[in-house]
């Protein structure tokens, strides 16, 4: 049975400004089990990461309530909060001496006894962290002589060896290459799964959320967080609500956010899969498109135009 883990009830967050209010979010309604991924999506300035300071305790909310495991963030002695929440924020904020061994040791803290040593059990879950990240070979090497996506391998390290039930981490690959966000998401949401840990991720990367999140929340501005299943959202076509402007949809055919399809006047013969990547690159090229019709063969790949045969399609471009 998945436990709750975090609930929010018409939640409503913001600043304050000498006597004034700034209300940034409000009326959101939402909650986090454990043992899944969710990953928080929406645009610049929303208030993503107005919420991860409301989950953190660092502000109160103006109206309506946040618990996590039945208590406001707010209520928790900061001690007991960090074994009950691990986050890693996208700004680094340790010593550049510091090794990356020592940073990750640093999740063990809120389990110290007096002695403020490590235990095995301590030493044990640094070095899960750090196989599970990939980043044994760095250990010894100091935060700023990393680059910054190995930092951030380092920072979410961090937060695996806390060994929290829920962990929020905002915009945690955003440094790293295309391969490491998929293995970085691939973890958290296996950890997820595995360790019945509740993981919130901040992310703008649409693709990869689809593919490795179990749940999505959308935060769009004046609108409710709509929260579903991505394939939900996508067959309902609330996943658009990421996308308010015109030129721009969600191909659910094509798993991916297109433009709206501009079409050529020329009339393109062959498999629909080829029709659409060929009339994709003749509209980019911005080229004077051909009168004749074009046909395209598969198996092999031929594009048959003005006479001419082209097995590429930058062949083709080139002679309009
Ligand atoms: N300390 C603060 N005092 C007043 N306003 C703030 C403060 N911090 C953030 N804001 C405002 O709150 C709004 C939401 O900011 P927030 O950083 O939560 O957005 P975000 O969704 O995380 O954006 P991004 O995707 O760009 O990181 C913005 O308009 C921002 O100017």
């Amino acid at each position: 049975m998945k436990k709750q883990v975090l609930i929010g009830k018409n939640l409503s967050l913001g600043y304050e400004a000498g006597n004034q209010q700034k209300t940034i979010l409000s009326n959101l309604d939402f909650e986090l089990l454990s043992g899944q991924m969710t990953c928080l999506l929406g645009p610049n300035g929303v208030g993503k990461s107005t919420l991860i300071k409301a989950i953190m305790g660092k502000i109160e909310p103006f109206k309506g309530s946040i618990e996590l495991f039945g208590s406001a963030p707010t209520s928790y002695h900061r001690d007991d909060l960090s074994k009950k929440l691990s986050v890693v924020l996208s700004e680094p904020i340790f010593p550049a001496q510091m090794t990356v061994k020592q940073l990750v040791a640093l999740g063990r803290t809120p389990y110290l006894n007096w002695s403020g040593r490590l235990s095995d059990q301590d030493k044990n879950e640094v070095y899960k962290a750090l196989e599970a990240t990939k980043l044994e070979y760095l250990r010894k090497e100091r935060l700023g002589e990393l680059s910054d996506g190995q930092r951030q391998k380092a920072m979410i390290a961090r937060a695996l060896a806390q060994d929290c039930p829920l962990m929020v981490l905002d915009e945690p690959t955003s440094h790293l290459d295309l391969v490491n966000r998929y293995e970085v998401m691939q973890l958290l949401q296996d950890i997820a799964k595995t360790q019945e840990k509740a993981v919130l991720v901040v992310t703008h990367d649409l693709d990869i959320a689809i593919e490795t999140g179990q749940q999505l929340w959308i935060l769009n501005c004046g609108s409710p967080l709509i929260s579903g299943t991505p394939e939900d959202l996508i067959l309902q076509g609330e996943i658009n609500q990421l996308l308010p402007s015109d030129k721009y949809f969600f191909d659910s055919n094509r798993g991916k956010v297109v433009m709206h399809h501009q079409t050529t006047k020329i009339e393109i013969e062959g498999p629909d899969e080829l029709v659409y990547w060929v009339e994709k690159a003749l509209i980019k090229s911005g080229k004077h498109l051909p009168k004749d019709s074009i046909r395209i063969s598969e198996n092999p790949f031929r594009i048959f135009c003005q006479g001419k045969e082209f097995t590429r399609i930058s062949e083709l471009i080139e002679i309009l």
